[in-house]
């Protein structure tokens, strides 16, 4: 088994980090009953969610039941599986089950379209305490996003993965230096699957790590492209990068934006003119391959990207952090952003209806000074979250008070209606009880016909035989 799974947290109290989420989701649990809200819990891989929902269940005595992006989630699969388990109960005497949905971000496929739609019938009508888990909360459809109580995980701390690792150390008996267990924590980026993952690879037939091993023995994909990168900053020789290039698994012009981000930090300038030479023959290369479904061309564009810019860093030992293109972090701000105002735009295009183009490119202007009037009633109004009336706004503070005030405010209803519908069943019930008790005693205050007509005939029928013997006696003389 890999460490990762070895080692996978089994209470709550074992997961690291994220002691607000982990409180939260405990306390949903204590309280759980059939009308709380599902939780939607969020954060990059490796963090801790799947392995904290899991412990919930372990801690509560709840079953599982699992669903993840590679079940068919067609609208059928996912209303038979979980619609009836989310609307009856457990079949194996355990008190509650407990819906797992993973990756609830890849749902918003052409395919899966009837299945975010099912989700989220579901979540209105579950009888069953539910989890989803997504990377990112604004992959996840708005009409599932907005059932759900948010759970935000956190990244992993150094301070944290490190001791952790020394843990896992002890009980392997393995000796490993700081050097090596910064560097993993380094690469992991708040990432404790990967840390666990590439301190099991450094391990792999030792009782003691290096920094070294650390380096040469990364076994997950992103460990591998910083290899390729180290080794193109170190001005590795050729045959090494091409060695490295082939056991990277990413493709070429993903290995381009990495070794991009790094061509930047090539302190003389022309080398670094030298550097985006390199690059753009590179890219050349990749355009052809393409064009003319050559694949063979590939190799010159993984040459040229590597060892062309290996050249121009010439092993000045300069080594900055390496990160993954800033291209990529930008394009996820700007998708989320994208995102935000597209789900902005229906919600007001719904309430004022309007066609959500026109929203977004005439009236957005006009409605940010609506919402900036009473930005509370707007927010209620439109059923907003904090980013979207951040856009409104141009403020998030205010933005995010607002809509905490708003969801408390709601909370406060829903809690009052509650009680209301309660009190009304209450009453309901009473009256029917009563209405019971009145016809019991009319019932037995008036017998039905068709008993006081048995009740006359037998007393006829014994009046004549009274009668019969002295007729009788007459006909007889
Ligand atoms: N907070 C944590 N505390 C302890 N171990 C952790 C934590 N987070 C992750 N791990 C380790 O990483 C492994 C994977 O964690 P988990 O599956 O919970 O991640 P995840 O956040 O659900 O990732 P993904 O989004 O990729 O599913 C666990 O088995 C465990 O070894």
């Amino acid at each position: 088994m890999d460490w990762a799974e070895r080692y996978r947290p089994e209470h709550l109290a074992d997961i690291l980090g994220n002691n607000a989420a982990v409180k939260q989701i405990s306390d949903w649990a204590r309280n759980w009953t059939p009308s709380s809200r599902p939780l939607l819990i969020t954060g990059k891989p490796g963090i801790g969610k799947t392995s904290a929902a899991l412990a919930l269940a372990r801690d509560m005595d709840w079953e599982v039941l699992e669903l993840n992006a590679s079940d068919a989630r067609t609208k059928s699969v996912i209303e038979r599986v979980a619609g009836n388990s989310a609307a009856t109960t457990s079949l194996f005497g355990a008190s509650r089950k407990l819906i797992i949905i993973d990756e609830a971000d890849n749902l918003e496929g052409n395919a899966d379209r009837g299945g975010a739609r099912a989700i989220a019938d579901i979540l209105k009508e579950a009888r069953q305490p539910i989890i989803l888990i997504a990377n990112d909360a604004y992959g996840v459809s708005d009409s599932i996003r907005k059932l759900c109580d948010a759970v935000p995980f956190r990244s992993i701390t150094s301070s944290t993965m490190e001791k952790r690792m020394r843990e896992i150390c002890t009980m392997e008996k393995i000796s490993c230096g700081t050097d090596a267990l910064s560097a993993i924590s380094e690469s992991a980026s708040g990432d404790m699957r990967s840390a666990v993952n590439m301190l099991f690879g450094a391990s792999t037939g030792k009782t003691a790590i290096t920094a070294e091993d650390v380096n040469t023995s990364q076994k997950d994909e992103r460990a591998s492209i910083f290899d390729l990168v180290a080794g193109v900053y170190a001005g590795a020789p050729d045959a090494k990068l091409q060695k490295l290039s082939r056991e990277c698994e990413e493709k070429p012009d993903t290995v381009m934006q990495w070794v991009e981000e790094s061509a930047s930090t090539v302190a003389d300038a022309n080398r670094r003119t030298r550097a985006y030479a390199a690059l753009s023959r590179a890219d050349i290369y990749l355009g052809r391959t393409m064009v003319r479904q050559y694949y063979t061309l590939w190799r010159y564009a993984t040459a040229m990207t590597t060892s062309g810019v290996a050249k121009e860093f010439d092993g000045a030992g300069f080594r900055p952090r390496i990160m993954p293109p800033s291209r990529w972090r930008r394009m996820g701000t700007a998708k989320k952003q994208k995102t935000v105002r597209r789900t902005l735009a229906a919600k007001l295009g719904e309430g004022y209806s309007i066609p959500d183009a026109q929203i977004q490119r005439v009236y957005l202007d006009l409605l940010s000074r609506f919402a900036a009037a009473s930005p509370l009633e707007f927010c209620e109004r439109h059923d907003l979250d904090d980013d979207q009336l951040t856009i409104l706004l141009h403020d998030k503070t205010e933005a995010t008070a607002v809509f905490k005030e708003a969801q408390k405010l709601a909370k406060e209803r829903e809690m009052k209606m509650k009680k209301i519908s309660a009190a009304k069943r209450a009453a309901a019930r009473k009256e029917e009880e009563e209405r019971e008790a009145e016809l019991e005693k009319f019932r037995a205050e008036n017998p039905p016909v068709q008993q006081v007509v048995a009740e006359v005939v037998a007393e006829s029928v014994v009046e004549e035989k009274k009668k019969a013997p002295s007729q009788a006696t007459l006909d007889f003389f």
